[in-house]
């Protein structure tokens, strides 16, 4: 109508202010007949819908109703009765696969009517996400609610032309606005997020050191959980790791998962442990593990780091032209060279011609390793690159507890912060915080929210107990 006589729309105007325009509708006469039909024709397509999108809870009325008009409300009664103690029966002999198959799926119903949908108008419009064009709103869709046992994953439909940035700019305000305590915005498929609600936070208690693994791993090393409850596995074959993270972050847990981890393949003669540990604080504790390859004083932490780069060297000879990618074996170990606080042979080394050597070393091991099976986890406090210049050499990185929301996009590269890796926001009360960190690995932008297992001075020693002498020269 206004489109067909602009002048016209003037007429409809019902009140101005400077942000906003009122149109008052226009009413069209419509014969009785029509709109009875199209009323009918909404009512029948609102129950094709509803069939067809619940099939399950419109079974579950329709049974009983049609026992009840058949056979009487007696026999109607028995089969809810019948299916409720069935559901019980079941939730207490089965809880997980009762929870995955009904409790979820009835929590993401629930949810999905009592927080999401109801809520869903007011907190779009409020945090911006909706908008207003020509009178009319257009709200980005709510297309689904799935539950895990730790978090709400609620599907959208962006408005045409809006970016996941301006999501994860407002993840703030979802959170408030569904009475969440985070949000997070990840992509889906074009023109879709999926914001995750964590309902309660399974890292916020330290996680006991993870069993060491029965049969040798090398490729990818069980660490700690993921914030949905799942294990998390560290890739390290193919790949070097930093792990920065304030004082009392944690890191330790990080590097002692990753040992304790490898062990199995340590003693079958697959990994090499080598441990630079120029604070005498951290790897010292469990030196016998790393054999001779174990160095505290900067001068050998620099013939440590050369001996590998020979290695590397000797290996690209003799794989050039033969193949291309490393596969560990006992004549040709995966090495691991872990380096707690790296930042203490680099920016903090006072003897110019150690601090080069070590820095060539490192960025020749970090450039050229991971093809031919050397791999740097190194550790480092402080992530200005004046600290360390070679940081970005690193291809998967892990932030911990950070003193400044600056440092969080120094670590994980820029735009992390925004995707929800709120490093600098994880708590310095160790029980809680420790451990806790945001992984961003090369392959996948979006940052992941894990903590390492806690591996004590306990299990340290009895894994020196059980496996000292792994590190012995072959
Ligand atoms: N994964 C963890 N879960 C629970 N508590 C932990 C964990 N890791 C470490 N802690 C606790 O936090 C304290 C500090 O840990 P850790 O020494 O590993 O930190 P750090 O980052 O290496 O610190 P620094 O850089 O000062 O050496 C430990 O003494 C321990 O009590």
């Amino acid at each position: 109508m206004l489109r067909k006589l602009p002048g016209d729309h003037t007429r409809d105007l019902v009140s101005t202010v400077p942000t906003q325009v009122v149109f008052r509708p226009v009413v069209v006469p419509t014969p009785a007949i029509v709109t009875i039909l199209v009323a009918l024709f909404r009512a029948l397509a609102g129950v094709v819908r509803t069939v067809w999108r619940h099939p399950v809870a419109c079974l579950a009325a329709a049974v009983p109703a049609g026992l009840c008009l058949l056979y009487g409300w007696r026999t109607g009664l028995l089969t809810p009765v019948a299916v409720l103690s069935g559901l019980t029966g079941w939730r207490f002999t089965h809880p997980a696969s009762f929870s995955r198959w009904v409790g979820l799926r009835l929590r993401a119903w629930w949810v999905l009517v009592w927080v999401y949908r109801r809520h869903w108008q007011p907190v779009m419009v409020v945090s911006g996400l909706a908008k207003h064009i020509g009178g009319r709103e257009y709200l980005p869709r709510l297309l689904k609610v799935t539950c895990t046992p730790t978090a709400d994953m609620v599907a959208v439909k962006m408005l045409a032309g809006q970016s996941a940035d301006a999501w994860q700019e407002r993840a703030d305000n979802l959170a408030h606005g569904f009475a969440r305590p985070q949000c997070r915005v990840t992509v889906g498929s074009p023109g879709r997020v999926v914001l995750t609600f964590p309902r309660r936070d399974v890292l916020a208690t330290p996680i006991p050191a993870l069993p060491i693994p029965s049969v040798p791993v090398v490729a990818s090393v069980p660490i700690g959980l993921r914030e949905d409850g799942a294990p998390y596995l560290l890739k390290l074959h193919g790949t070097h790791v930093l792990v920065a993270g304030a004082t009392g972050a944690g890191k330790g847990s990080w590097l002692w998962s990753a040992v304790r981890g490898l062990l199995p393949a340590a003693a079958a003669g697959l990994v090499e442990l080598w441990a630079l540990d120029p604070k005498r604080m951290e790897l010292s504790y469990g030196r016998s593990l790393f054999g001779p390859r174990y160095a505290a004083d900067p001068a050998d932490c620099a013939d440590l780091l050369e001996a590998a780069v020979t290695i590397m060297q000797g290996r690209a000879d003799r794989y050039a032209g033969v193949q291309r990618t490393h596969v560990p074996t006992v004549d040709d170990p995966f090495v691991v060279v872990l380096v707690d606080e790296v930042a203490f042979l680099t920016a903090y080394q006072t003897d110019r011609k150690l601090k080069e050597r070590t820095l060539a070393a490192l960025a020749t091991l970090t450039t050229q390793g991971r093809a031919v099976g050397i791999a740097i986890v190194a550790a480092l406090q402080d992530p200005r690159k004046e600290v360390l210049s070679i940081r970005n050499l690193f291809p998967d990185k892990i932030a911990l507890r950070l003193d400044e929301p600056s440092q969080v996009d120094l670590v994980l590269g820029d735009g992390a912060r925004d995707r929800g890796a709120l490093a600098d926001q994880i708590s310095s009360y160790p029980q809680v915080g420790a451990g806790v960190g945001y992984v961003r690995l090369e392959a996948d932008p979006e940052p992941v929210r894990v903590r390492a297992a806690y591996v004590t001075d306990t299990d340290i020693l009895a894994m020196v107990r059980c496996y000292a002498g792994t590190g012995e020269a072959r």
